[in-house]
């Protein structure tokens, strides 16, 4: 088992409807650790929806905001991270990821995905008018990034509150 004191972080990744907003609120409240998420970092730094600067700026703009906004986290201690789900994508971030604390993927089949994305329509990346097939490719091809994390988590079968619990178990934290 990894354990980790609960001074450190928690850094939620995997893919788009994974839970990683709803269940880092989730683990925050139940655990009582500084809650972030990255993409509203990034809209109330930049003053605009993420949908707006992909439009307008395109994803390699978003993306060098969103590696900025990581590393604007640091010193950073007793928080849970919900990040986008494509911050895996640059080395730089897994890196810098790793060196903040304990990397945990939620990991969801891509049925459960799917369902959560097509029934939401702010995703760039996965917009259900479009189809959700490009965000399929997507999702296989970044499954090896996700997979690298330190602790994984199946949540399919678990409520929010379930797959807090069981994050704090993984991590070796007493439950509170
Ligand atoms: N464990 C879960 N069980 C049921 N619904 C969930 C669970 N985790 C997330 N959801 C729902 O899935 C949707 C996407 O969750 P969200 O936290 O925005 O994902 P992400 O930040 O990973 O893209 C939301 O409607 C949320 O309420
Ligand atoms: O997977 C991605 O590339 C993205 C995921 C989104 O966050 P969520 O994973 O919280 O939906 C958001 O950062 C942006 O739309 C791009
Ligand atoms: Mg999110």
């Amino acid at each position: 088992m990894c354990m980790v004191s609960k001074s450190d972080n928690i850094l939620l990744i995997g893919f788009m409807g994974a839970g990683k907003t709803t269940i880092a609120r989730a683990l925050g409240k139940a655990a009582g650790y500084r809650i972030i998420d990255l993409d509203a970092l990034i809209v109330e730094r930049r003053g605009r929806a993420i949908a707006e600067i992909f439009s307008s700026e395109g994803e390699e703009a978003f993306r060098d905001y969103e590696s900025e906004a990581l590393r604007s986290l640091e010193p950073l201690s007793h928080a849970v991270v919900a990040t986008g789900g494509g911050i895996i994508g640059r080395q730089e971030n897994r890196e810098f990821l790793r060196s903040l604390g304990a990397v945990v993927y939620l990991r969801a089949s891509w049925k459960t995905l799917s369902a959560r994305l097509a029934a939401s329509d702010d995703r760039p990346l996965a917009d259900p008018a479009a189809g959700l097939e490009k965000a399929r490719q997507l999702w296989l091809r970044r499954l090896p990034l996700y997979e690298q994390a330190e602790i994984i988590i199946d949540t399919d079968e678990k409520s929010p509150a379930e797959v807090a619990r069981a994050i704090l178990q993984a991590i070796g934290v007493e439950d509170v």
